[in-house]
């Protein structure tokens, strides 16, 4: 068992505009409560479209909610003549924790390479918001058995140039792009060979304090069916989770067997 606390993350994607936010989030309190989940046994964090943090911080702060959020992306720029994109600042200002950087859906969509995914985890880590840097490997290159060198090699380019001490706290996900909204789940074993490989990885790379401290949490098709298996190994640290985590009490069931595993 190791000493790093679960985390579940439910990524909204482009989900609940920020009226349904509130709603879904009060929901999610409220079932949380009702499941009597241990506080101290993890960190539940929601991660809605930007249009809906301020009323998501506003919920939660205000309620003293047992929860806390982040946001989906983050600029690595410093504000500025930067159109459309969101400076790690702002987020902070908002009462981010968490910023997910480099999830699959952006870096296919917005040709994003590692070198921009390693400048806005420094960005993020500039502004003390916890970056969950999103990597993993296409269909072809699990067939191809090219699965761990390619995800390996994502993760230290998606780290360049920052020194180890910069990245405690740094939260890793695992994502297989081939399970992502598939209904395709890694096996419980896929999941604990990519997070004993990132794990070793960071130690030889980064040294043993950062590799054990470092928490490296699987998404891809998490449900509350399945949590508790890929959970299974004390190297997986939690879920990142998308369409599961979009309904309150559904996400609190997830939440609770991810818990009880
Ligand atoms: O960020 C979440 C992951 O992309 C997984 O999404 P999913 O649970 O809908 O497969």
């Amino acid at each position: 068992m190791s000493d790093r606390t679960l985390l579940l993350a439910g990524n909204w994607k482009m989900n609940h505009d920020h009226l349904e936010a509130i709603s879904s989030v009060q929901k999610l309190a409220w079932a949380l409560e009702d499941a009597k989940l241990d506080e101290t046994k993890c960190d539940v964090v929601v991660i809605p479209p930007f249009t809906d943090i301020r009323s998501v911080q506003t919920l939660i702060q205000g309620d003293k909610l047992w929860l806390t959020y982040g946001a989906q992306d983050v600029s690595q720029h410093e504000p500025g003549a930067h159109t459309g994109e969101i400076a790690a600042s702002f987020l902070s200002r908002l009462g981010c924790t968490y910023v997910v950087v480099g999830h699959s859906e952006r870096r296919a969509n917005n040709n994003e390479t590692n070198d921009v995914v390693a400048a806005k985890v420094k960005a993020a880590l500039a502004q003390d918001i916890t970056p969950i840097l999103c990597i993993g490997e296409s269909l072809e290159q699990r067939q191809e058995k090219t699965h761990v060198d390619f995800t390996l090699t994502q993760l230290e380019e998606s780290l360049a140039g920052l020194d180890s001490a910069a990245l405690e706290g740094l939260v890793i996900a695992y994502e297989p792009v081939w399970a992502i909204g598939t209904g395709e789940t890694a096996t419980a074993e896929d999941a604990a060979e990519m997070a004993a490989a990132i794990r070793a990885h960071l130690e030889e790379k980064h040294g043993l304090a950062l590799a054990s401290s470092t928490r490296i949490i699987y998404g891809g098709s998490v449900k509350t069916g399945n949590v508790a298996q890929i959970l299974a190994s004390d190297d997986v640290d939690g879920a990142l989770v998308g369409g599961a985590s979009l309904n309150g009490p559904d996400f609190a069931a997830l939440c609770k067997a991810a818990v009880a595993k």
